[in-house]
């Protein structure tokens, strides 16, 4: 880890109660870089008994960092949101080591992911709550918002900084402690995080981190009677089954699941900037991000040409190593990844689809693939039903506005989708149209702290970001009161 400026941000054991500690069995998770293979350091192995230590000590920690003031628990905040910047570059530098996106976009995500801490101090200030005229004369109703507990989550490996901050950043503002255990792939921006959050003078206990097997710990976070909300950002399947056992005590939950977002062009869009969000939307953190254009309708006027200029552009990205300069797509997170790019772009291949861009393993390395585009795609392929979560983008053709809506909603998914169109009635029809949670018009970046993220149908429940992200670790309480 020669790479890090500040050597004591790479911390190889977990943060529970102020303390840097092992596994109680001395086992350890090996992390290495997808863009290389090579071997970055390892992470306690912990489970369930460290998990409930972990989950006492949040609980421990509730009672003095909830009666702060919000002012207290803002200054607290911000300054781990100074130092998270002042550390960006070497917090870049670690996540794009652990994760492979190109190191532009692991400082992007670091901006993105402090922007969350920043905003949240301020909101921390502002957990208002109601008066409301009474039925009597002597009567009053009051409504207070006051924060739910401790609170835990399980983050992915895909944004190792910005999905563990804007669960923890609402969290801590309104006066909740948390426990997070962030993905086996990524450990080491959690740890930063923590490191970070040690020197802002977040008290021991506030903000733990735990890094271990998925099961024994998730166990415990979403089937503890002490912890009240339960966040996770993942994929449907496993969210599925966390809600399930957050059933158990009733807790409340947040989950940010699977999308299969639709990105449509229709003929009167500005083609230029419709073809490079396409390629910001689709291959930034080559395409392993949940709110990525997964299939890409095109109305018939502009296809042949939509496909053309885009199917250049994506020829021209540069693969390689995040840690390389110029680099615009990195390495797959793993074989697993890969494999399911391979199997969605055969199964299109073999439904008629026709690759007009890459279409192979990139030979930068063994978890490379090339940015691929096809035309030719049709609803009875994978690509229609699935998530591809790569560089693979298929190409749909659709005729009118009726025709694409009926596509584009014709998933169990509901996060994000985004629509290119000059018109302001397109626009208009397609927004309250688009069932699902965020609607990206004429822009293909959505994402920011000052926003509600989150999907309808089995793409997840809750929002994060914005004044609704702050609801989600509050209780409210109504008081009758006579006068
Ligand atoms: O992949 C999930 C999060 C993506 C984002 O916040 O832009």
């Amino acid at each position: 880890m020669t790479q890090l400026k500040d050597p004591a941000l790479l911390h190889t054991r977990c943060y529970i109660n102020g303390q840097w500690l092992d596994a109680d069995s001395g086992r350890t998770i090996t992390v290495s870089n997808p863009a290389t293979g090579e071997t970055i350091g390892s992470v306690p192995d912990m489970g369930a008994a460290e998990a409930e230590r972990a989950v006492a000590a949040a609980q421990a920690a509730l009672p003095a960092w909830r009666a702060l003031t919000a002012k207290q628990r803002s200054q607290v905040l911000r300054r781990w949101f100074d130092l998270m910047m002042e550390s960006q570059e070497e917090l870049a530098t670690l996540l794009t080591l652990e994760q492979g996106k190109p190191l532009a976009e692991s400082r992007g995500e670091i901006a993105y992911g402090a922007s969350y801490i920043e905003w949240y101090a301020e909101e921390a200030k502002r957990v208002y709550g109601d008066t409301i005229p009474g039925p009597a004369p002597d009567k009053r109703i009051l409504v207070l918002k006051q924060p739910v507990g401790v609170c835990a989550a399980i983050t992915p490996w895909n944004f190792p900084n910005a999905m563990i901050t804007r669960k923890a950043a609402p969290a801590l503002a309104s006066g909740c402690t948390f426990v997070i255990r962030p993905a086996s792939q990524t450990p080491f921006s959690a740890l930063a995080i923590a490191a970070l959050a040690e020197r802002a003078g977040i008290p021991a206990g506030v903000f733990n981190v735990i890094t271990g097997s998925s099961r024994e710990i998730g166990r415990v976070l979403t089937e503890s009677d002490t912890v009240k909300k339960f966040s996770f950002t993942g994929s449907t399947a496993v969210g599925r089954q966390l809600q399930a056992q957050c059933a158990s005590t009733i807790k409340k939950t947040s989950m940010e699941l699977g999308g299969n977002a639709p990105f449509i062009v229709f003929d009167d869009a500005d083609l230029d900037a419709a073809v490079s969000g396409a390629i910001a939307c689709k291959f930034r953190n080559a395409g392993q991000t949940c709110v990525c254009a997964n299939r890409i309708y095109v109305q018939s006027g502009v296809y042949d040409e939509f496909v053309r200029k885009f199917a250049q552009a994506a020829g021209y990205l540069k693969v390689g190593n995040g840690l390389e300069s110029g680099t615009e797509c990195g390495p797959l997170i793993d074989e697993a990844a890969l494999s399911k790019v391979e199997e969605h772009l055969a199964d299109a291949l073999a439904h008629g689809g026709e690759v007009v861009a890459g279409g192979a393993r990139h030979p930068a390395g063994k978890l490379f693939f090339q940015p691929t585009v096809i035309r030719h795609a049709h609803a009875g392929m994978k690509v229609a039903r699935e998530e591809t979560f790569g560089p693979l983008a298929p190409v749909f053709r659709f005729e009118n506005e009726a025709d694409v809506l009926q596509q584009a909603n014709a998933t169990e998914y509901g996060l994000a989708a985004y629509c290119y169109t000059r018109s302001l009635g397109t626009a208009t029809r397609m927004m309250e149209g688009l069932v699902y949670g965020m609607v990206g018009i004429n822009t293909g970046v959505i994402s920011n702290e000052a926003a509600p993220f989150g999907g309808v149908k089995q793409s997840g429940i809750g929002r994060e970001g914005g004044k609704y992200g702050l609801d989600e670790y509050l209780a409210t309480k109504y008081v009758m009161l006579a006068v």
